[in-house]
């Protein structure tokens, strides 16, 4: 008998013989278990070690993605970032395992830090804790993602108080002023040279098999087509389709049913000056071409 028919049986009661049934990883588990609290007697819910991480890259639509993967009846997700391979690797494993949400057996746990893709010393550090991690990355047109993070950024220190002079600062700095050249050291001109950090991650976990890329202009326009790669690169069954999502016309995403993925996540962009945005795209072109070459796919960013 698969896990799934074991599962039923104690969905309904029958069954009181479920702790010594061998439970397999290959199984599907309906929805609803991720929170019946009677299963608890028939199967172990425990938190467990994450089996997949997703690295980055932040303002990428981090967010959408891992809201989205946790609908999969599958999958469960830690929902702050952990930032344990980065900021919090001195607290150890067992402080990390209890960062994750309780799992059934063979269901996958996934955790989402972004800041891992920029981190030095993350994928060593993931790779010594477990070798056969799944790594899933979502980038997007480094020029949108840089003015993003600008916008975010600038949004923040306002609802602070540090109001004009903090975006002020980040406008000189080159994002968005065309003054100035661009400053490649600027951390969101940074963050978006991707290629500056790819090579730490596909050394250790190889692509197709390990690491995966999402589009994540593509997890805007049509989430199902690119979460349906995703599943299948986890080697979960096909869970997604149009049915999960709703396209919100005032904000211009879609949605889960019930709720949008953040107040915060969706923002409306300046128009570039045009001699900015050309900038930009030259100081990104070679390095958006390198990506392309070591990731194996042309993203088509202009
Ligand atoms: N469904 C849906 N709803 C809202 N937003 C969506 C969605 N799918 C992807 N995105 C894009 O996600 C961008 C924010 O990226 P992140 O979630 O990675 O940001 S963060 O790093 O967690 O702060 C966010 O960037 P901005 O548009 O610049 O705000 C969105 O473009």
């Amino acid at each position: 008998m698969g896990i799934s028919s074991h599962i039923r049986s104690a969905h309904d009661g029958v069954s009181t013989e479920l702790h010594s049934v061998q439970v397999s990883g290959e199984h599907t588990v309906p929805k609803s278990l991720k929170t019946d609290q009677r299963f608890d007697r028939h199967f172990t819910r425990q938190p467990r070690l994450p089996n997949v991480i997703l690295v980055g890259v932040n303002k990428c639509g981090t967010r959408a993605l891992i809201t989205y993967l946790d609908l999969h009846p599958d999958v469960v997700t830690a929902k702050p970032e952990v930032n344990y391979f980065g900021l919090y690797y001195g607290r150890g494993e067992e402080w990390y395992r209890n960062q994750m949400p309780p799992s059934m057996p063979g269901q996958l746990t996934m955790e989402k830090s972004p800041k891992y893709y920029e981190t030095a010393e993350a994928p060593q550090r993931i790779h010594t804790m477990n070798e056969s991690m799944k790594i899933l990355l979502v980038v997007r047109d480094p020029v949108d993602r840089s003015v993003s993070n600008w916008l975010h950024a600038c949004r923040n220190a306002r609802k602070a108080g540090n109001d004009e002079t903090f975006c002020r600062t980040y406008e000189g700095s080159g994002v968005l002023k065309n003054e100035r050249d661009i400053d490649p050291n600027c951390e969101y001109i940074q963050r978006s040279s991707y290629a500056k950090f790819i090579e730490n991650w596909t050394r250790l976990f190889p692509l197709r098999s390990q690491l995966h890329v999402v589009d994540g202009q593509k997890l805007v326009s049509d989430p199902v087509s690119e979460l349906r790669k995703v599943e299948t690169f986890l080697g979960l069954r096909h869970y997604f389709t149009q049915k999960n999502f709703v396209f919100n016309n005032k904000i211009g995403f879609y949605c889960l049913p019930r709720r949008c993925i953040g107040k915060d996540k969706g923002v409306k962009h300046p128009t570039l000056d045009p001699l900015v945005e050309a900038k930009l795209r030259k100081y990104f072109k070679p390095l958006n071409q390198r990506f392309y070459r070591i990731v194996g796919h042309d993203f088509g960013w202009r």
